[in-house]
């Protein structure tokens, strides 16, 4: 059985885009009360209390927009200095990074992964639905000054939408040839936008990876990182290229982590509802921490029937009570 020690905590499931695949432009979502949400100090104690002593070591915080959480940098701080924490990073569409980068980085955040989809602004605006060429750069300033102040490895998020973005692979590819940037392209899943999801599809890794391998040459590689990338580079280049490919292969059989919802829900699988546990509403029922990780140990051990194995066709398209900005990816 796989060691399962990555926790992907989502902070907030607000963000301040639209992208299409994720939380699509006029989409009613319910999102979670105030109220609701872990406090900073919830979710220390869970960490410490609970998840820590099950073996959890790495923590990615993502969301929503996890820059949008108020008091990010002092969180970030605290769980950097948890002395069990070997690995402590971040998933933000880097909107508002800039100003902030050098806090986080001084907090104790040592790496970043930042989602851009397209280096054309007005492509990137009919995808995050973030009007002006000005958004398109203040991400791209993000990214840039991310790399000066030191985020290293520093990754780029590219979820490839065939007939939106998919022109622009090799220019994305590119990217990593003078710079050590590690791009990443992500098969674009069923969850979020299934209408979008239908008209479109996705594309195969190995289908780009053919285009860059025409271009270029494409040999195996490795970076620092606890997902699912299957790890590539262009001879010579400084950063390396990443193919997350959920439709296309399976890589459910090394599945290391668990997602913790901004509301306390401990979800086992991202593509499979199966087995969440509440763990917010326990703990403000004073169940103590003992009882909360007994919980937390059965569902490790029933996790790997929960991971998910209906990829028949490759093309489920299940219906999810929540989606990826309320789980956080
Ligand atoms: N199906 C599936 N997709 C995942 C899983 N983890 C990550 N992904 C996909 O990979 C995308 C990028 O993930 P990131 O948030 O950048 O994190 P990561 O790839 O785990 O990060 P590293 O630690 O840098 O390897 C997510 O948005 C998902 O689309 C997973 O457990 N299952
Ligand atoms: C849900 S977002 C949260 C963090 C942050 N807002 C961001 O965009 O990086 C995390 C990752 O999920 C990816 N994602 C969202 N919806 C997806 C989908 N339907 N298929 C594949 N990846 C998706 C995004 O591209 C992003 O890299
Ligand atoms: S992918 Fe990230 S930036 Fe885009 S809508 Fe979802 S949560 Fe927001
Ligand atoms: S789909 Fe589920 S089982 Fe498969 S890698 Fe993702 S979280 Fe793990």
């Amino acid at each position: 059985m796989n060691q399962v020690d990555y926790l992907r905590i989502s902070l907030i499931d607000r963000c301040n885009f639209r992208c299409q695949y994720c939380m699509p432009e006029g989409e009613e979502l319910n999102y979670i009360l105030r109220q609701e949400f872990l406090t900073d100090t919830e979710l220390l104690a869970l960490l410490e209390e609970v998840f820590i002593p099950l073996g959890f070591t790495r923590f990615r915080l993502t969301g929503g927009e996890p820059l949008l959480r108020p008091g990010v940098v002092r969180l970030v701080k605290e769980i950097a200095s948890l002395r069990q924490t070997k690995d402590l990073s971040m998933t933000t569409n880097g909107f508002l990074l800039a100003p902030i980068a050098q806090e986080l980085y001084e907090a104790g955040l040592r790496r970043i992964n930042i989602s851009l989809d397209s280096l054309e602004p007005d492509t990137f605006k009919a995808i995050t639905g973030r009007q002006g060429r000005q958004s398109w750069e203040k991400v791209w300033n993000g990214l840039q000054v991310a790399y000066k102040v030191g985020f290293n490895p520093l990754k780029i998020n590219v979820v490839v939408i065939p007939g939106v973005n998919d022109s622009e692979v090799l220019d994305l590819a590119a990217l990593t040839i003078d710079k050590q940037w590690h791009v990443r392209f992500i098969e674009f899943m069923p969850i979020g936008n299934s209408l979008l999801f239908s008209d479109r599809g996705w594309i195969a890794s190995e289908e780009l990876r053919d285009r860059i391998r025409r271009k270029w040459g494409l040999t195996e590689s490795q970076v620092i990182g606890n997902g699912p990338a299957d790890v590539f580079k262009i001879p010579g280049a400084k950063g390396t290229l990443g193919f997350i490919s959920q439709m296309s292969e399976c890589f459910c059989d090394r599945c290391n982590r668990m997602r913790l919802s901004a509301d306390g829900w401990l979800r086992p699988c991202l593509l499979n509802e199966a087995g969440q546990l509440d763990l917010k509403t326990d703990l403000r029922n004073g169940v103590s921490p003992a009882k909360l990780r007994e919980q937390v140990r059965k569902l490790l051990l029933i996790k790997p029937e929960i991971n998910f194995k209906q990829r028949d066709n490759g093309n489920q398209t299940g219906v999810y009570n929540r989606t990826m900005s309320q789980i956080g990816g």
